[in-house]
């Protein structure tokens, strides 16, 4: 059995009443849209109903702190964001820079709207690594990353809701 990854939660949680939005990259398709599904999924499954889903996009994973407090702000009334991103590393230190200021605007965000804005940013060194960590790699070693974060959104509305 896997040690990693979220598990079980702490405590049995219905997300019927909450509001989710999910504002992704678009760069590194096949894995984004398999991180998106896997969080939709998760989302349903913690009872989050579909019209309470929406989803938008921005460019690339740099664009997820500025989108997400956009989006926030021109649209009131969702409980958390999830924020996700597939980072490669390339030849230079593109992957570096982008990996470390998205991470610290993602956390920045948070404080600033004061709502959870859940982390899912994949910093990979491989493309390998990605499609392993959204659950598609040829031998399926992985879990979707996605469910973990659909699961955690639930659970940071609910616990800790502003
Ligand atoms: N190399 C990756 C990027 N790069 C694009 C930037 O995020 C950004 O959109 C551009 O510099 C314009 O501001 N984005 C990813 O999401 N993943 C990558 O691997
Ligand atoms: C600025 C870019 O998108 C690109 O030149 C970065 O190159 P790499 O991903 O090989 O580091």
């Amino acid at each position: 059995m896997a040690v990693k990854g979220l598990g079980k939660l702490d405590q049995v949680y219905d997300g019927s009443n909450l509001r989710v939005a999910i504002i992704h990259a678009r760069w590194n398709k096949q894995v984004i849209d398999a991180l998106v599904s896997g969080c939709i999924k998760r989302l349903k499954e913690l009872n989050v109903k579909e019209e309470n889903i929406v989803v938008e996009t921005v460019p690339g994973s740099f664009e997820l702190p500025y989108g997400v407090e956009a989006y926030s702000k021109k649209h009131q009334g969702f409980d958390v964001f999830v924020a996700i991103g597939v980072l490669i590393k390339g030849s230079t230190m593109h992957f570096e820079y982008i990996s470390d200021a998205t991470t610290n605007g993602l956390m920045t965000v948070q404080s600033r709207i004061n709502k959870p804005v859940i982390f899912g940013l994949l910093t990979c060194l491989t493309e390998e690594q990605a499609l392993c960590r959204a659950g598609i790699d040829e031998g399926k070693t992985m879990h979707n990353h996605g469910e973990d974060w659909g699961a955690a959104a639930v659970e940071m509305a609910i616990k800790f809701s502003a």
